[in-house]
């Protein structure tokens, strides 16, 4: 996205907790802050538990923050709910039809509330690729079909913002990938916004233009795929039969290998050195480590340099059979944020119990 997208949904500071059976206050959100781009499609991510759901049903109107605010379509939530509830659509925790009803008749009931004509009911149908089911009985769907079709029931409404909780969970990879090509459509041919949560990456990993990923209730990254992925750093992967002595070599250098297994078998994955004395007590370190320099050298490249690495290894008669570098996925950064949200939490837990 090239200029700053203009923001549809803005969350800001929001609190939410509940009070349980036992009367104890379980935290939801907790100062949760996101924005929703026009015209995209967003990836909310977070493990069960943390906070994605009640988000949701806050912009839904479904549950009231105890604190916060929420402007939605330029208008403050929830005293605009009426104004904002026209132009969305959602399915939240799993749609709900009759069994012994065909599929197009669920949805001509659920029409008749949201005064969607036979067109527009086709066109949902066929919008979601269930025309050819649309006279089958809802109970003979699968769980794909079903969840399509309470997505067929959230577009009966004709939205622009578009709110699916968990809609690709317990579906099979045929049907995941089916629900991904829904969302594209949705996208790019009625230029819909939509926000989809999921606690599984790869569900959402290949539609979503934006990712908000959230932890205990607060976001903890929040921006767009291809700035994410340039945030990311890149790792140096090394091949090679002597791994041990390898692993060696480079540690006594300074560097990080840390044995993987790879798509094409056992591999090392070398991170460069980045802080501190470069390993002067090494048993491989060469005398000019202890370098004034070199040693107080804090502030590395994020990558290990392949040429140094190769000449390295070489140099010690270990030969790699393949050296290269590997781009961060959105997963690496995903677990990288999720630890440093952790790291984080347990650091602050500490100062206050100590
Ligand atoms: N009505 C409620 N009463 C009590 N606690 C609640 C209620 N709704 C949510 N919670 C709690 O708030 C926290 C956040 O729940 P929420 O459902 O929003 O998370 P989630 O990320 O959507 O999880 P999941 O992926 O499992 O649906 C959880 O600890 C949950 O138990």
């Amino acid at each position: 996205m090239g200029d700053a997208p203009e923001i549809l949904v803005r969350f800001d500071q929001v609190h939410k907790s509940f009070r349980t059976s036992r009367g104890r206050r379980q935290v939801a959100l907790d100062g949760f802050s996101m924005s929703i781009p026009r015209g995209a499609v967003v990836g909310l991510l977070g493990p069960n538990g943390s906070g994605k759901t009640t988000a949701l049903k806050t912009l839904l109107g479904l549950v009231r923050p105890d604190r916060g605010t929420i402007t939605a379509f330029g208008r403050g939530l929830p005293a605009d709910q009426r104004f904002v509830a026209r132009r969305m659509g959602a399915l939240i925790e799993g749609p709900a039809f009759t069994g012994s009803l065909t599929g197009e008749h669920n949805l001509r009931l659920l029409g008749e509330l949201h005064g969607a004509d036979r067109s527009e009911i086709a066109d949902a149908l066929s919008l979601v690729g269930l025309d050819g089911a649309a006279r089958r009985s809802y109970s003979g769907y699968s769980l794909g079909m079903k969840q399509r079709l309470g997505v067929a029931a959230a577009l009966l409404s004709q939205p622009d913002l578009l709110v699916l909780d968990e809609p690709m969970n317990g579906l099979d990879p045929e049907a995941v990938r089916h629900m991904r090509e829904l969302l594209k459509r949705l996208r790019d041919e009625r230029g819909m916004t939509v926000v989809v949560s999921s606690h599984i990456l790869s569900e959402v990993e290949l539609v979503s233009d934006w990712v908000t990923i959230v932890r205990n209730g607060r976001v903890i990254c929040d921006a767009s795929v291809p700035e994410l992925l340039s945030q990311g750093t890149s790792r140096l992967v090394v091949r090679v039969h002597d791994a041990v002595t390898a692993q060696s070599v480079l540690a006594g250098h300074g560097y990080t290998a840390v044995p993987a297994t790879g798509p094409a078998g056992p591999e090392l994955q070398v991170a460069p050195p980045v802080s501190g004395p470069k390993g002067p007590n090494a048993p491989d370190a060469p005398d000019d480590s202890q370098d004034p320099d070199d040693s107080q050298d804090t502030d590395g490249p994020d990558t290990a340099d392949g040429s140094e690495v190769l000449k390295l290894l070489t140099d010690r008669a270990v030969y790699p059979r393949e050296l290269l570098v590997e781009s961060a996925s959105l997963e690496d950064i995903y677990v990288a944020a999720v630890r440093a949200a952790d790291a984080a939490a347990a650091q602050q837990e500490s100062r206050h119990g100590s």
